[in-house]
């Protein structure tokens, strides 16, 4: 939990295995119009997990992403969301999210303190007043990502980098149980992803569970407990990084890859497939 005294989860009481998962996909197919973009997901986050999804442009990690989130629609399967259907979760704020290739307009005039204090908004309700709790926790996520001294500037006159950095921030401010950021790391450079990597790491310590879509694995790879990789509108591997690793050869996410049906075996269950038969937990069967 971040910044603040534990809450009660809707599932206390339950037995620690199920109280811990988050999200929960089964065979859940999401698209925007007729046919599915995304089909047959089965994906289990547990708390305190760090997720990279990976695969090439238009794979579908977006979708899959916003399907969780409920911005798209769910044309088949099951989603569960901290024990409940994902559709009657009432605490949306739970879950945080940094959508993708987002930068601040320069137009608005706002500093990065006012930007972040919006992410309390679904907490305080939006004709509720900050209050000095809520100005707190601002404060503390302006710190989290290491903007504290920047608090008072102008956004529009932030690199790229420290305006990912204030989004990070703005969704921490809604102290979220799980957060899913959509590339984060780009339009980074390659020092400011070091920067970036660090603020996640902050974030692991404080046990925010994570799912983090990239096209950069590196700066993030030290921090992941699994990899999932999306292509063609599947989840065609879900593993841990040493046996993605293992794997490299045949599991390729890069921006020319598409398709390896020749390597890559569709499982019945939707969940994992490739040359080594992994389990939804990285175990092998
Ligand atoms: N709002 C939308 N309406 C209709 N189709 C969409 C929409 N958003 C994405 N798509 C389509 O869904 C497919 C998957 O896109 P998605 O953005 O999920 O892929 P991605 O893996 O996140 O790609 P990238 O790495 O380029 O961000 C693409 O064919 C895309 O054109």
């Amino acid at each position: 939990m971040l910044m603040s005294a534990p809450r009660t989860s809707p599932d206390a009481g339950l037995p620690a295995a199920a109280s811990d998962v988050v999200i929960d996909l089964r065979r859940a197919s999401f698209g925007y119009g007729e046919r599915p973009t995304v089909t047959d997901a089965t994906l289990t986050v547990r708390r305190g997990e760090i997720v990279a999804v990976v695969g090439p442009n238009g794979s579908g990690k977006s979708t899959l992403m916003k399907g969780i989130l409920g911005l798209n629609e769910r044309t088949d399967g099951t989603l569960t969301l901290f024990g409940v259907p994902g559709d009657e979760l009432r605490d949306r704020a739970r879950l945080g999210y940094v959508p993708q290739r987002h930068t601040l307009s320069t137009s608005v005039r706002a500093t990065a303190e006012e930007i972040v204090s919006t992410g309390r908004l679904p907490r305080i309700g939006w004709l509720g007043r900050l209050r000095a709790t809520d100005r707190q926790i601002v404060a503390r996520s302006l710190d989290v990502v290491g903007l504290a001294d920047r608090a008072a500037t102008e956004v529009s006159t932030l690199s790229g980098g420290q305006q990912r950095r204030v989004l990070i921030a703005r969704a921490l401010a809604g102290q979220p149980d799980v957060l899913i950021m959509d590339e984060p790391t780009a339009g980074v450079d390659a020092a400011n992803q070091h920067v970036l990597a660090d603020v996640l790491e902050r974030l692991v310590e404080r046990g925010v569970t994570m799912v983090i879509v990239t096209h950069e694995l590196g700066a993030l790879e030290r921090l992941l407990t699994r990899i999932v990789v999306v292509d063609g509108g599947r989840i065609r591997f879900d593993g841990t990084p040493e046996r993605y690793a293992a794997q490299r050869g045949a599991v390729h996410h890069d921006h020319d890859s598409h398709h390896h049906d020749d390597e890559l075996r569709p499982h019945p269950s939707g969940v994992t497939v490739g040359p080594l038969d992994v389990r939804h937990d990285g175990r092998r069967r």
